[in-house]
């Protein structure tokens, strides 16, 4: 039997708040299998985003332990754990490097997780490896692979957050809310290349949306967060049996 892509056992974060201890996290456990590609749902404030920060290494965890793709990653550094886990923010900005052109942004994005010295020699090489990624979109990113990314829309440019995080193919991908910022149209276009890019690479993929129809619509398992606890667990037949009606009693 294969092991498990992510493992988090026993994760706990707790912080000091003043003369208080918040805990942000409360003994999570959670396995996740390779090509699994799960949705996260919670109320604002249940602990998804600090969930995130603690597999990025972003926050430390104060217990517990995180194995991704069978290697221990409790002890490294943010940076260390970029060799494994690509993750899309919420914010376009966030992501991408403004002066520099998509093009360039696609030949950095091929290093992730890797010292590397940039060389303008790896982008000609590699342009019409970017075009047809970029055709993908759908949203003509493929034209503007010469611009400056600060020069694209907001759909363009969470379109090159994604193909960046996926270009070289990550063991986990976390989607932290990347259609948030994004007008109903766009972001079921991008939400549609999601799915696409994680279906045909069979990626491992964790997702936080506060779209309800996104989180049943997309992925093979759904979890909800409430209180830095996991409170539910969905698996696909049970995700295709429950109603949104249903989902949104976890929100009060
Ligand atoms: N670094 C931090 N220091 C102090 N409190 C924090 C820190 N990070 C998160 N929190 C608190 O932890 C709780 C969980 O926050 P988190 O951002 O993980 O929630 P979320 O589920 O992602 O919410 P949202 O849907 O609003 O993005 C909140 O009460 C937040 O204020």
């Amino acid at each position: 039997m294969t092991e498990a892509k992510l493992v988090l056992q026993d994760i706990s974060v707790r912080i000091s708040a003043g003369s208080e201890v918040k805990t942000l996290l409360n003994n999570i456990n959670l396995t996740i299998d390779e090509g699994d590609f799960v949705t996260v749902l919670g109320t604002n404030g249940a602990g998804k985003s600090t969930l995130f920060n603690t597999i990025s290494g972003n926050l430390a965890a104060t217990e517990g332990s995180i194995r991704i793709a069978g290697v221990d990653l409790t002890r490294k550094s943010p940076e260390k754990r970029a060799k494994f886990i690509s993750r899309v923010f919420q914010d376009p900005k966030m992501g991408t490097a403004p002066r520099m052109s998509v093009a360039e942004n696609l030949a950095l994005a091929t290093h992730r997780g890797e010292r590397l010295m940039f060389q303008s020699r790896q982008v000609r090489q590699q342009m019409s490896r970017f075009k047809e990624l970029a055709q993908k979109s759908g949203n003509g990113l493929d034209l503007a692979l010469d611009k400056p990314t600060e020069q694209l829309s907001g759909g363009q440019r969470q379109a090159l957050s994604l193909l960046m995080a996926t270009i070289k193919l990550p063991e986990l991908l976390l989607l932290d809310e990347h259609t948030a910022a994004l007008d109903p149209h766009t972001s079921m276009a991008i939400m549609g290349l999601t799915n696409q890019i994680v279906t045909e690479n069979k990626l491992t993929a964790l997702m936080i949306t506060h779209q309800l129809d996104d989180a049943l619509k997309y992925g093979n398992r759904l979890i909800v967060l409430d209180q830095g606890l996991i409170v539910a667990d969905y698996n696909q037949q049970e995700k295709n049996e429950i109603t949104k009606q249903e989902l949104l009693e976890y929100f009060g």
